[in-house]
């Protein structure tokens, strides 16, 4: 059964990658702030990032569907719960620092939203949603190892801006719930959303790589 990740997300190819599976990649731009609007504001944190990640999922399937026409597409979207407020990628220096300021020495809740929506004979057949959700208790870096930290642009690119496996791995004291999930997807509750559209990890196991895309080499 081909796996198409509907993600750009490197940390979560990392994940089916270490965990035995080569998706195929399509990511799908989908417009994140007009989803979270059509929400409304009463949209609760794991309405949120399942709503974005169904959003990915559909965007990719309906893309994919003719070239990959018995295939699962996977979406997913990560995000943190601090302080009432559901953040996502800081994306400058100053708001990575801003959110630091705000969670070291303290816990927050990271939220990953899972969407998959089944492909058969070309066309989107199934679609299942959950989340999970992971406790995150933080220490407190010293200012030098801060803007260190910050200085890396690791942290300016990820949900809640800490890495669990990177260098923010120095300033996570522990978690409750599962580990790739913080990381951007959660393999035993994709695990439980493939079973319930009647998919095993054995059946990704046993699909042959994607062949890359061939690029047209130039004429001699
Ligand atoms: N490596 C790593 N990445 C993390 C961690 N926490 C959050 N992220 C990443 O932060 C990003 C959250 O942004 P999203 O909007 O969910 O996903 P994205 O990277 O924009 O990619 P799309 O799925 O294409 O939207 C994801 O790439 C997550 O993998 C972590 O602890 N480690």
């Amino acid at each position: 059964m081909r796996l198409v990740l509907a993600s750009a997300s490197p940390a979560r190819l990392a994940v089916l990658r270490a965990a035995g599976v080569e998706p195929l990649v399509d990511v799908s731009d989908v417009d994140e702030d007009a989803v979270v609007a059509e929400l409304g504001e009463g949209a609760t944190p794991e309405d949120t990032v399942s709503a974005l990640a169904l959003a990915k999922a559909r965007t990719v399937a309906a893309r994919v569907a003719a070239a990959e026409p018995d295939c699962v597409v996977v979406g997913a979207d990560s995000m943190l719960w601090l302080d009432g407020e559901l953040v996502g990628k800081p994306g400058s220096v100053d708001a990575a620092r801003g959110r630091w300021d705000q969670m070291a020495g303290r816990a927050a809740d990271l939220f990953t939203g899972h969407a998959l929506v089944r492909v058969t004979e070309g066309a989107p057949s199934r679609e299942v949603t959950g989340h999970a959700r992971t406790a995150v208790a933080f220490t407190e870096p010293t200012t030098a190892e801060l803007e260190a930290y910050l200085a890396s642009g690791e942290p300016l690119a990820v949900a809640g801006a800490f890495t669990l496996d990177g260098r923010g791995g120095w300033f996570v004291e522990g978690i409750e719930g599962d580990p790739s999930n913080v990381v951007g997807l959660s393999l035993p509750l994709t695990r439980r959303l493939l079973a319930e559209i009647g998919i095993g990890v054995d059946a990704l196991w046993a699909a042959p790589a994607p062949v890359p895309p061939t690029v047209p080499t130039s004429a001699p």
